[in-house]
């Protein structure tokens, strides 16, 4: 999917939620225990209820790894499920790989090739040659991890040399790789006192924003600085959509929590004139 086509959603949507499934097991509600492929199940109710105010979906890979063979199956039964029914909605991989270039160019054929996912997270750690096979694919995102939302980044994302903070390098040097265009950086909501920084430095790039709801991040705060022209966010919330109910209404109150959600958007959009 290229740009422009998440742009014209996210401006008919009036949205720019992107829904996580991080479909856990233990939290399926009871009834769906029988079911044949119960992640599949569950995921398909909770697409159906919000996929009108949803731009993206995003299923975290590990979700589904930890179910082995089974888990796999249900990933490619989603992603099938989305691109069949709901082809305007761009979708996440969120699989945080990075290795050396032979083996990335692997990651990259599994998940934009075999899987057929729009986009996958990356991380930046082992540079240039670790990341550019990822971008070798037209008209596919790669979305490399700049300041996470977890207490953790501040260990190395926010560690400064020259004055320079670790995420900041990965903003500016990521730029000078091959096929740049086809960055996205995710930064977490829970720092919105540094979207200004990355937007001096990624004015017009597109940012995934984790961390609302269940971490606690403002949409408000992160759409002070990091909203531009184009839009330029995608706003994910997992937990506080998903399990919003756990009983067998639970897609009904999905959709109820994402709507609630895109609201707060539409407003945000409206007063920004977009
Ligand atoms: O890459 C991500 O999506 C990600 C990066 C980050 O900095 N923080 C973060 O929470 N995430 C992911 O975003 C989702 C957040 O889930 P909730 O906290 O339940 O909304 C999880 O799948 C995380 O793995």
């Amino acid at each position: 999917m290229e740009i422009h086509q998440l742009v014209q959603q996210i401006k008919i949507k009036k949205s720019f939620l992107c829904v996580g499934l991080d479909t856990d097991t233990k939290l399926l509600p009871k009834y769906l225990a029988g079911a044949d492929d119960p992640i599949f199940e569950f995921n398909k109710a909770i697409i159906d209820a919000t996929h009108f105010v949803t731009v993206a979906y995003k299923p975290n890979v590990a979700f589904y790894e930890a179910q082995g063979e089974k888990g796999w199956l249900a990933l490619r039964k989603t992603v099938r499920y989305i691109k069949d029914n709901y082809p305007e909605i761009f979708t996440i991989a969120d699989a945080k790989r990075g290795d050396i270039g032979n083996t990335a160019d692997m990651y990259a054929r599994a998940f934009f090739d075999d899987l057929g996912f729009d986009s996958v997270t990356v991380a930046p750690y082992m540079g240039r040659d670790s990341v550019e096979p990822f971008l070798a694919h037209p008209n596919k995102q790669t979305i490399l991890l700049a300041l996470t939302s977890n207490p953790g980044a501040a260990d190395f994302q926010l560690g400064t040399t020259d004055q320079t903070a670790l995420f900041e390098k990965v903003l500016e040097t990521s730029q000078t790789y091959q096929n740049a265009h086809n960055l996205m950086y995710v930064v977490g909501a829970t720092r919105p006192e540094y979207f200004q920084q990355v937007r001096k430095i990624v004015p017009n790039s597109f940012l995934l924003v984790p961390g609302v709801g269940a971490q606690g991040g403002s949409l408000a705060e992160v759409c002070k600085y990091g909203l531009t022209d184009n839009i330029g966010l995608l706003v994910n919330a997992s937990r506080a959509v998903i399990y919003a109910s756990s009983e067998a209404n639970f897609a009904e109150k999905a959709g109820e929590a994402a709507f609630k959600l895109q609201e707060e958007m539409r407003a945000i959009l409206n007063k920004a004139g977009i």
